[in-house]
């Protein structure tokens, strides 16, 4: 079977192409590399069912043959870009997704899209479960990205019923793990590229913002059992263990400190919340339970010594032996 994955060079889109190859897919990529990186497509360049297409889906589309299914993942999912390139992102979440559904419909398809938790924007209430209907702003530094992703959805709702298109929402709830790229700008990278740098890990806001982080491994397996399931309406994809950013922030502290073999964790700095930036997340997952048999298996401990271990030996500075760290760890309240 040939499955098509858009931002297939991205860090999401690189533990999806290794599933679907080690699974015996035939896969093509199609990525600008505007976020993604040369590096995740060369890992898979000598694999005899990879092919590479670099594009910009908000263009006309290279010609591919028979596919069955498309895997659209294709945009900058960091913060730091929706301030830089927000007509580029609202152009790749409207034009990009009309592309590829234009090409599941002529190609008989199946599309599952990766849409995310800032459809809920900055919500009122918790958990978020698949019925919330948000609380956005569609006039900030956000919106490009939270009401992209939003016009993605609805354009999926509209393909379905106009078109016959078989479609799949995936609302994605902060990922991280290895092939982020060490300066993306979300949360974990960061404080893993200060603490290795040695510099003050910064925490916007009073560190008591909450998130669930999911490992790379449990959501892909997520989006491949929605996409191989019956259920055409969004699903939130996520872990539902919240905990506040600057608990966060110094579980890595200590992490690198104790795989660099450091007597001290770096300190956090508090800076000024970013404006829109949600104060409370955690996904509602017991849709994902019942009609996938999903949930996430791996801890954010464990999560979090895999990635600092993956970023250290990119960096060429292998993990050290573990050791008891001191130093200042700023206290959070919850
Ligand atoms: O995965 C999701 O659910 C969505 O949320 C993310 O947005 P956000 O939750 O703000 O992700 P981060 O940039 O990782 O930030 C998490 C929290 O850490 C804070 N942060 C981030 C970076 C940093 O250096 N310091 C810091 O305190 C942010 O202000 C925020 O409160 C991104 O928008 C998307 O990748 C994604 O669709």
């Amino acid at each position: 079977m040939a499955v098509l994955v858009t931002g297939g060079a991205g860090f999401l889109g690189h533990h999806l192409v290794k599933l679907l190859l080690d699974e015996g897919k035939e896969v093509i990529v199609f990525d600008n590399l505007w976020t993604g990186s040369a590096k995740n497509v060369r890992y898979f360049e000598k694999h005899p069912s990879f092919t590479f297409k670099h594009c910009d889906i908000r263009e006309r589309l290279p010609d591919v043959g028979h596919i069955e299914q498309i895997y659209h993942l294709a945009c900058p999912a960091s913060p730091d870009r929706f301030e830089e390139s927000p007509v580029e992102i609202l152009e790749t979440c409207f034009q990009g997704t009309k592309n590829i559904f234009d090409l599941g419909v002529k190609r008989g398809a199946r599309v599952l899209i990766a849409s995310t938790s800032e459809t809920y924007g900055d919500p009122l209430t918790s958990p978020q479960s698949e019925q919330y209907r948000g609380n956005v702003n569609c006039f900030g530094p956000r919106s490009c990205y939270d009401e992209g992703k939003r016009i993605a959805e609805s354009l999926a709702y509209a393909y379905h019923h106009k078109h016959g298109l078989q479609v799949r929402i995936a609302r994605i709830f902060n990922a991280y793990g290895p092939q982020m790229q060490l300066h993306d700008g979300r949360a974990v990278p960061n404080f893993i590229a200060s603490a290795m740098e040695g510099q003050s890990i910064v925490v916007y806001g009073d560190g008591n913002a909450t998130r669930c982080f999911q490992y790379a491994s449990d959501c892909v397996e997520g989006l491949h059992r929605l996409m191989n399931s019956d259920h055409d309406s969004p699903v939130n994809i996520g872990s539902d263990v919240e905990m506040p950013i600057g608990l966060i922030a110094d579980m890595v502290a200590r992490v690198v400190a104790e795989k660099m073999g450091q007597a001290n964790c770096v300190d956090v700095t508090f800076l000024p919340q970013r404006e829109d930036d949600p104060t409370q997340r955690q996904p509602d997952i017991g849709l994902a339970k019942r009609v996938l048999g999903w949930a996430p298996k791996v801890e954010l401990e464990e999560g979090l010594d895999r990635t600092v271990d993956w970023f250290l030996a990119e960096k060429g500075m292998a993990s050290g032996s573990r050791r008891a760290v001191g130093g200042a760890i700023t206290p959070v309240r919850l």
